[in-house]
């Protein structure tokens, strides 16, 4: 006989019903479905913009829900103990959750999977998260992909499955389970006054996230190639955020993606690669796991590079190294939790690069900061700008953060928009950084603009010495 148990399915970073295989399976299976989300010990790391923006996504999923006749419960716990108790209490046989593939979530999953197996439950691991799983595409040799390029070569042309619709209705169980109230997580207090000013700048909930992709896709795929470089213009997706909450499928926008390219959009073949590079991140990250602590290439070890948060780290943090294009990027990131790719770049090479500063330090503020937080691009991200990564760029290839905004800001229009001192009448995201940073940090519109940190020409030549003396 069929079970008429409830199964518990613990949704983490998969917020959607679309493009959700697991939850499709669990609705269709006719039997009562109970939605968690867990404030569970990784989540309990997040940065202040995660906490914030986890937040936001359960919000919204909660009415998601409720469309479809159910709800969501929230614990907080260690998620071993906390499923483990949720099943006794709801006669639950079957846990469900979408894998997850970055070492804390991993050594998590694993616990929560023994601990319930142990207790006579069945627990299942679904896949979501990625187009591959990561053990699926391989090189000639059976290995994974430690170049970008051949594995995009290896998948561009992969059949993936196109996208599941939503379930119309998820049974709820006889009785709903105990849920904690989500104003009492606080998650938002992390971020002090930040929440406010990021709040317009966020797009949360599958439904805006849809929006998004069909929003840029009708105006901006066209032209995707040739201005998605240029970070005052609004030119790429910004589907980062949701897909790093999952409040979009991959494959949604694999496909959408693939549609443009098929009615000739110049741009689209472009942000396809751009996919692949988030799944070359997270592939790279399920299977050299130290990526998101330790250099991924073991002879950047004795690199000088220091870890020690001085005056001038704290200048870098705040948009004032005195670099204008550097500080726009980073204030960018303080008042809308999101930084272009290329600021992302810049400040990068400048932190690890002029400054000799560790790229840990840089990993570790962004993931404080972005909405868009991902452990495997985040990691990949930092290596490759560091030079110490896979597939990543030289280390003598030095951004030049001056030659760069004369080529990619050229009208200045970025670099004014996010920094009120170099701005001839300074708008409302430049003034709104003095308010969305800490008081601590004492800082006003009305402070002169520093003097460089570090001289452009003196900073490179270091870096390059450091370089030549390894
Ligand atoms: C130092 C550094 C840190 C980064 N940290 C993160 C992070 O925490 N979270 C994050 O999602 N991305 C990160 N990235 C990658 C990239 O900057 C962002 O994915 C991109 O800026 C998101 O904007 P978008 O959605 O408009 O991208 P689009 O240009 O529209 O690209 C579409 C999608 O492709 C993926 N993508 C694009 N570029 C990359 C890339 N270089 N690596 C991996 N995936 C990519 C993203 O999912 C993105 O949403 C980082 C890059 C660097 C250099």
């Amino acid at each position: 006989m069929l079970s008429s148990k409830p199964i518990i399915f613990w949704f983490r970073r998969d917020f959607r019903l679309a493009e959700h295989a697991a939850i499709l399976a669990a609705s269709q299976s006719q039997r009562p479905v109970i939605p968690v989300v867990l404030l569970d010990e990784v989540a309990e790391t997040y940065g202040a913009a995660s906490k914030w923006r986890l937040s936001q996504a359960i919000e919204q999923f909660e009415h998601r829900l409720k469309g479809v006749g159910s709800r969501l419960i929230l614990r907080r716990g260690t998620a071993a103990e906390e499923l483990l108790a949720l099943a006794r209490e709801t006669g639950a046989e079957d846990i469900w959750w979408t894998r997850a593939y970055d070492p804390d979530a991993i050594a998590r999953d694993t616990k929560v999977k023994s601990t319930l197996k142990d207790a006579g439950f069945k627990p299942r691991s679904w896949p979501g998260h990625l187009l591959f799983e990561p053990w699926a595409v391989k090189t000639k040799q059976g290995g994974f992909f430690k170049v970008y390029s051949p594995m995009w070569r290896a998948v561009k042309d992969l059949d993936v499955a196109p996208p599941e619709a939503a379930p119309q209705q998820l049974l709820a169980p006889d009785s709903w389970p105990q849920s904690d109230r989500l104003q009492d997580w606080a998650l938002e207090t992390a971020m002090h006054r930040g929440a406010r000013i990021l709040a317009p700048h966020a797009n949360v909930g599958e439904q805006a996230a849809n929006a998004r992709l069909a929003d840029f896709m009708s105006a901006r795929i066209g032209d995707y190639k040739d201005r998605r470089d240029f970070p005052a213009q609004n030119a790429t997706s910004r589907l980062s955020e949701n897909l790093a909450w999952g409040e979009i499928g991959p494959r949604t926008v694999w496909h959408a993606g693939l549609r443009g390219y098929l009615e000739g959009q110049r741009g689209a073949e472009h942000f396809l690669r751009e996919l692949v590079w988030r799944e070359f991140a997270y592939h790279l990250v399920y299977h050299t796991p130290q990526i998101t602590q330790e250099n991924w290439r073991s002879q950047w070890d004795d690199f000088p590079w220091s870890e020690h948060e001085d005056e001038a780290v704290l200048r870098w943090k705040q948009g004032r190294t005195g670099v204008p294009l550097v500080d726009a990027a980073m204030r960018e990131m303080y008042v809308t939790g999101h930084m272009h790719n290329r600021g992302r770049m810049i400040v990068g090479s400048f932190l690890t690069k002029h400054m000799l500063k560790h790229w840990r330090i840089g990993q570790k503020w962004f993931e404080e900061c972005l909405i868009d937080w991902d452990p495997a691009a985040n990691a990949m991200g930092w290596q490759w700008v560091a030079g110490s990564g896979p597939d990543a760029a030289p280390y003598f290839r030095i951004f030049n953060p001056e030659t760069q905004a004369q080529k990619f800001d050229a009208e200045q229009a970025y670099i004014h928009r996010f920094l009120a001192e170099r701005a001839p009448t300074p708008g409302p995201e430049a003034l709104a950084f003095f308010d969305a940073c800490p008081r601590a940090w004492g800082l006003s519109k009305d402070d002169p603009y520093p003097t460089p940190v570090v001289s452009i020409g003196e900073g490179r030549k270091r870096a390059l010495a450091a370089y030549d003396a390894r």
